[in-house]
């Protein structure tokens, strides 16, 4: 009985002990009770060892409860709450104990209290020879535990190391200072208007830099700012906007916004600034929500219309003659979150602007001016410049915003992340701090919104129901609801995927927390950038999962702070977009070459060219051949139908209740990572059962489970390279030594394939369960280009002992990562096929890269005549990289977007590879000459 602790005398009958280092039971419990008599209690344990029965804690407490049926029940609720909740967790009996005082009135009021005062003192001494991680769960539970009220967002760090204690999981703190406001008077060219809408909304002066850009717009000149995110870049907009509109009763703005949440914002940010306002500014949304009654009046009526991407391309420009009104009176275009528009996305949104400009110019003689904005992009002018092909910009960047100081602090956990960053979001909202936890995937939100909520239930029952989740999927209405009670304060904390990172006003947020680095740096600023607006001082903390990545950017945080953010590259010229929007352009309005070079580019006559020999388009005879006009002929009626710009899939699979309510929609690519029958699938919190899953009217059903595990699909993605010829042909004129290059561009058909699934116990996160399942694969076409490996590159990297799989898989990291130098495109366009770390059976050698969008954007056949110059580009990345590690660094060959979570990787046999892959290109080079 050394090993044994005295817990607390439950009754004069039974005395609680916690077994030190026990075997688990079944249930991951380590709770072993003592039955003896009052005196007995007082005598040797090691006379009752016998007595002692190690079970259960459910049997436990079922069987304490008929033996004592005398003690006080709320008590005993307290115990079986607590021992329910922290099962696996109750490593020490401090952790216990500590959690016992938290567990009610009633359990500090008696017996249990007194053992507990005694206990947690003789306790101390042995708890310090725990091991560094249970002592930092054990500051944990106690953090937990503790309340000291509220707290300001930057007495925060030193809170949080008071609590975890010297086994810190904190390893950088960033402290951002505090920045100044310059303020300017508001320009006297602003009429009285404008002045009034100002003061009636509290604002007496201007940052320099909205007066910078509203006078730069007021004169009619194309502006971009790219101010700091909650620097007021919305004034800078919406002021020059409404100064148009009161002075010209027909004059009219069109919004462009990357979200519906982000328009249905703006709108109400727009209507309380102009609630007031003498004149008539008929604004409205018009997006897939938008109803036909209110379409219809938005189209007699709208001065401002508040719109996306999206309506542009399918609704408004083909049906361009019901929009006349609008269109021939554009003043302002407005495209907000102008980095948004990046990669494949970026490339169409800056062909429809074209269609945009060129209709305005050729058919309303219109010439609007645009106002771009952003707060996280390396390169605005050049990039905004390009998306809507514009010969002159204004940039605005002299940001006069004022701006409180934010602590960043780097957190590297040592157990698990979910845990970790749910510890610190019930942290955050037991102390008065308004939270948002931005995390990467659906799922990962819903299981930290659940962990939350368990230990709030626990620590602080009162506050389990103000946090909330928020991600895509969600209907409609329940998002517009949590936006809302986010923004009401009836929420203090919101656990949610990027779908909140854009610049939705929703209230004042104290802390933002980011489990996983969310994929650039530009987008960890601007979900951090939702915190501390209003000049009230904030904290983020990046809580980091083991993968190379993250522990990368934990050992450098240089790498975070000091490095300058992403560029926003879009590539208007890609002639596979260029030619399906010149089609939807020429149904809009014949095409001319000689018109509409100025819109189009040079590649104009080559795509008009295909177009035409592929039966889209027909030249018109009886125009003046100078102009050389083009008619749309092609099949489709309504070709812009069937140009996806965000490749949104159409087929999708309906999530039902067993009340056959719908709960979500999920996208066929995405659907069987989430609901397969016997998934656990997680939605606002609740968990559910897939009980049923109807393939063929695409219908999951599911009902309400109370599981202590979660399911993780078992997948696998394949590329199979079709071969023959690519749509588009290489360039003639290749250059230097590789221009026999042994790369390939091919047809290729992406395969997921989903073969079962695994349950994994909650809190360990344990596999205790594989279950095989047959479900139909997933399977697109695309585009791929690829160069093979001799066979004997892969027998001298294993000879040298270098695993070869794992050289293959970081070579085409680290090509992929060499891509953006050549081309303008976003790699998460591109993907890279990642050997499964865990298959051991064939995989292809090859390093290939693939076209993420069904049917590909044109990115691998535009890659095709460099790639072996990439090669060479990669090797000079990998060699010249100083990190030491195998596994590499984030510079060379971890990647992102790895499917194989970057597992499975080797710099030198990377090396080795591409270099054999050179080398061997330019003897059969010179062979061939
Ligand atoms: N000149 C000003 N003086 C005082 N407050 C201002 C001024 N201009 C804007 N604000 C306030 O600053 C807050 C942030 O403004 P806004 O939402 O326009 O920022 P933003 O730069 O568009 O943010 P984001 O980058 O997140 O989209 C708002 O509450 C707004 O009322």
């Amino acid at each position: 009985m050394q090993d044994m602790e005295h817990l607390s005398v439950i009754s004069p009958k039974v005395v609680l002990f916690v077994k030190k280092n026990a075997e688990e039971t079944s249930s991951g419990n380590a709770l072993v009770i003592i039955e003896c008599s009052a005196e007995q209690n007082h005598g040797d344990r090691n006379n009752h060892e016998s007595a002692s029965k190690q079970m259960d804690v459910s049997k436990i407490v079922n069987e304490l409860k008929m033996q004592e049926s005398s003690f006080k029940s709320n008590l005993w609720e307290a115990v079986e709450r607590l021992m329910f909740i922290k099962r696996n967790e109750i490593s020490s009996l401090e952790d216990f104990l500590i959690s016992v005082k938290d567990c009610g009135a009633a359990a500090r009021g008696n017996k249990v209290n007194q053992a507990t005062k005694s206990h947690t003192a003789s306790t101390t001494d042995s708890d310090k020879k725990h091991s560094a991680a249970s002592t930092s769960r054990s500051h944990k539970k106690r953090a937990l535990c503790h309340r000291t009220g509220p707290l300001l967002p930057v007495e925060m760090v030193e809170h949080l190391r008071k609590r975890i204690g010297s086994a810190t999981k904190i390893v950088h703190v960033e402290d951002i200072g505090a920045r100044n406001a310059v303020h300017v008077e508001v320009p006297q060219e602003l009429s009285e208007n404008l002045r009034s809408v100002l003061h009636s909304i509290g604002i007496t002066q201007l940052y320099s830099h909205q007066a910078e850009s509203i006078q730069a717009s007021l004169t009619g000149k194309n502006v971009v700012v790219a101010t700091m995110t909650s620097s007021g870049k919305s004034l800078c907009y919406n002021l020059p906007v409404i100064e148009a509109l009161s002075q010209s009763s027909s004059s009219c703005a069109l919004y462009l916004f990357p979200t519906k949440a982000l328009a249905q914002d703006q709108l109400r940010a727009f209507l309380a600034m102009t609630k007031g306002f003498s004149g008539s500014l008929n604004v409205g949304i018009y997006d897939g929500d938008t109803n036909q009654q209110e379409r219809t009046r938005l189209r007699q009526n709208a001065r401002l219309l508040i719109t996306n991407p999206d309506m542009l391309h399918v609704s408004i420009l083909p049906h361009h003659r019901k929009f006349g009104r609008i269109l021939a009176n554009l003043r302002y275009v407005v495209i907000d979150e102008a980095h948004v528009y990046n990669g494949a996305f970026g490339c169409h949104t800056a062909l429809i602007l074209r269609r945009l400009r060129r209709l305005c110019s050729h058919v309303y003689g219109s010439d609007p001016s645009f106002v771009f904005s952003t707060a996280t992009s390396a390169n605005p002018r050049e990039h905004c410049m390009e998306l809507a092909n514009l010969p002159t910009l204004e940039l605005i960047q002299n940001d006069g915003s004022p701006a409180a100081r934010k602590l960043f602090i780097l957190w590297n956990s040592e157990d698990s992340a979910i845990e970790d960053i749910s510890f610190l979001f019930a942290e955050m909202v037991q102390h008065g701090l308004r939270c948002i936890a931005f995390c990467k995937t659906r799922k990962l939100c819903e299981l930290v919104f659940c962990h939350t909520r368990e230990i709030l239930q626990e620590t602080a029952p009162h506050l389990a129901e103000s946090i909330c989740s928020y991600r895509a999927g969600y209907i409609a209405e329940d998002r517009r609801r949590i936006e809302s009670d986010l923004f009401n304060g009836k929420l203090s904390g919101i656990a949610a995927t990027n779908a909140l990172e854009l610049g939705i006003d929703v209230g004042h947020i104290d802390v933002t927390l980011h489990l996983g680095f969310p994929g650039s740096i530009a987008s960890l600023w601007q979900q951090a950038g939702r915190a501390g607006r209003r000049e009230r001082p904030s904290l983020a903390v990046y809580v980091a999962f083991e993968g190379p990545l993250d522990q990368y950017f934990m050992k450098h945080p240089n790498k975070l702070f000091g490095s300058p953010i992403e560029c926003c590259h879009v590539d208007a010229k890609n002639q596979q977009v260029l030619e399906q929007h010149l089609a939807c352009a020429a149904l809009e309005h014949p095409l001319s070459l000689f018109y509409d070079g100025k819109f189009f580019g040079s590649g104009l006559n080559s795509a008009i060219m295909s177009l035409k020999s592929r039966g889209f388009l027909s030249y018109d005879p009886s125009c003046d051949s100078a102009a050389k006009i083009w008619n749309y002929i092609g099949y489709q009626k309504m070709p812009s139908h069937s140009v996806s710009i965000r490749s949104i899939e159409r087929e999708r699979y309906k999530v039902m209740d067993d009340q056959e309510k719908e709960i979500e929609e999920i996208e066929e690519s995405k659907a069987f990572f989430q609901v397969y029958e016997g998934a656990v699938y997680l939605n606002q919190g609740k968990t559910y059962l897939v009980t049923s899953l109807d393939l063929s009217s695409k219908i999951a059903w599911c009902q309400k489970a109370d599981v202590n595990y979660y399911t993780k699909p078992r997948d696998r993605t394949d590329i199979h390279v079709v071969g023959g010829n690519v749509a588009y042909p290489a360039p003639a004129k290749l250059s230097n030594q590789f221009s026999r290059t042994t790369a390939r561009a091919d047809p290729c058909r992406v395969t997921t394939t989903w073969f079962g699934f695994y349950r994994v116990h909650k809190g360990s996160n344990m596999i205790f369960d594989k279950v095989n399942l047959a479900l139909p694969k997933y399977t697109y076409t695309s585009q791929a280009v690829w160069v093979p490996v001799p066979r004997s590159i892969i027998k001298a990297v294993e000879s040298k002992q270098l695993e070869y799989r794992a050289g293959l898989h970081a070579a085409s990291h680290a090509v992929l990562h060499v891509v953006p130098l050549r081309i303008i495109c976003n790699l998460s366009d591109l993907a890279p096929e990642c050997a499964d770390p865990h298959d051991g059976s064939y995989f292809p050698e090859r390093i290939l890269l693939y076209d993420q969008h069904p049917g590909g954007t044109g990115v691998c056949v535009q890659v095709h005549p460099f790639f072996m110059e990439l090669l060479a580009t990669a090797l000079e990345l990998l060699t010249s990289c100083h990190c030491r590690e195998d596994d590499g660094c984030p510079n060379c060959i971890q990647s992102f977007c790895c499917k194989s979570y970057n597992e499975v990787l080797h710099k030198d046999a990377a090396i080795m590879i591409i270099k054999g892959i050179l080398d061997a290109n330019i003897s059969s080079d010179s062979s061939g000459s």
